[in-house]
């Protein structure tokens, strides 16, 4: 007698959602990052108050894609996609998407936890708390500490997790992959695993620019990885193109002949290479888009929505 055939899965509707990993200096976000990422990707610039929105990791889990993104620094969004991204952070976009508030339980309510909680409690967007480190303090003082939170915002969901030690993680994923909303995909996934790479060389790029521009031009700067190309004699050929507002910005970024992208192209090669511990050809093109932050379409591609 034959078997009957397994019944077929119902394909997954894709899910994907953005969550805002919040929490005071020395949370533990970059190691809970990299822990849900399964990689080490999280990249610090050494300007912090330049920081924009930027995406930390992406993660695949349970057919969910789930995009993990740093907070802001606090700068008046002047420009639209500064607005939007403030506004993706702090609450006003898709109310299906998630804020992490991490905590250090063993240092409790600090007055930078406590200006945070009151940030989010403005904000209609719900709030999971997850209380790191608690390889490091007793349970019994847990709970608590939990009320405590509870009392300043509202919490949807409380996870008690170590970052360091991977514990806990696995709800944490299970959850936050059910939670996302249906939709597609905003990072295809064959060039998921590029990702890392990608975002760490616009992201050494755009510290370059820091470094090496002054005044408005870096704050008017994008940088994106258009292509990454592993070749067979193990280096790698990386094309990154800036993108600025103005004219004006381009001529500076060029420089005389060319000279100040140069510059900007060796040192961030010479990073890059330092890191990857491989050959890089580093290729910049610099693009003036006059009002490309303005650009609505280019907003939804980042998965964002401007508040107004
Ligand atoms: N024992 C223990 N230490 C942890 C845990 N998570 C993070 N840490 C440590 O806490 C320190 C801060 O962690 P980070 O991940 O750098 O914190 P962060 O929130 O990204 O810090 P900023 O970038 O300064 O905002 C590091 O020394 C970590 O090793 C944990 O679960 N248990």
């Amino acid at each position: 007698m034959s078997e009957a055939p397994p019944p077929t899965a119902p394909p997954l509707q894709p899910r994907c959602g953005l969550v805002a990993v919040v929490g005071a200096p020395n949370a533990g976000k970059s190691t809970l990052v990299n822990a849900l990422a399964g990689t080490k990707v999280s990249i610090v610039s050494p300007k912090p108050q330049t920081t924009r929105f930027r995406i930390r990791a992406v993660v695949m889990h349970a057919g969910a894609q789930i995009i993990l993104v740093d907070t802001p620094g606090i700068f008046a969004p002047r420009r639209r996609l500064d607005r939007a991204m403030v506004a993706a952070a702090w609450g006003g976009a898709q109310d299906a998407d998630r804020t992490l508030l991490i905590v250090d339980a063993r240092a409790g309510v600090t007055d930078p936890v406590r200006a945070i909680c009151e940030r989010l409690a403005q904000s209609p967007r719900p709030v999971w708390l997850a209380l790191n480190k608690v390889d490091l303090i007793e349970p019994p003082r847990l709970l608590p500490l939990a009320a405590e939170l509870n009392t300043l915002l509202k919490v949807e969901e409380t996870f008690m997790i170590s970052a360091e030690k991977q514990r806990g993680l696995d709800r944490l994923l299970d959850q936050l992959a059910a939670t996302m909303p249906a939709g597609p995909y905003l990072f295809p996934e064959d060039e998921l695993s590029d990702l890392p790479n990608r975002m760490l060389a616009a992201e050494i790029v755009r510290e370059q620019i820091l470094r090496q521009t002054h005044e408005e031009v870096p704050h008017h700067a994008t940088v994106e990885t258009e292509s990454w190309q592993d070749r067979k004699d193990g280096s790698v050929r990386v094309d990154c193109t800036i993108y600025v507002g103005r004219a004006t910005q381009k001529a500076i970024l060029i420089g005389d002949g060319g000279a100040k992208v140069k510059a900007i192209g060796q040192s961030a090669r010479r990073e890059l290479e330092a890191l990857l511990e491989r050959r890089v050809h580093l290729f910049l093109n610099v693009k003036d888009r006059p009002g490309w932050d303005e650009e609505r379409g280019r907003i939804r591609a980042l998965g964002l929505e401007d508040e107004g």
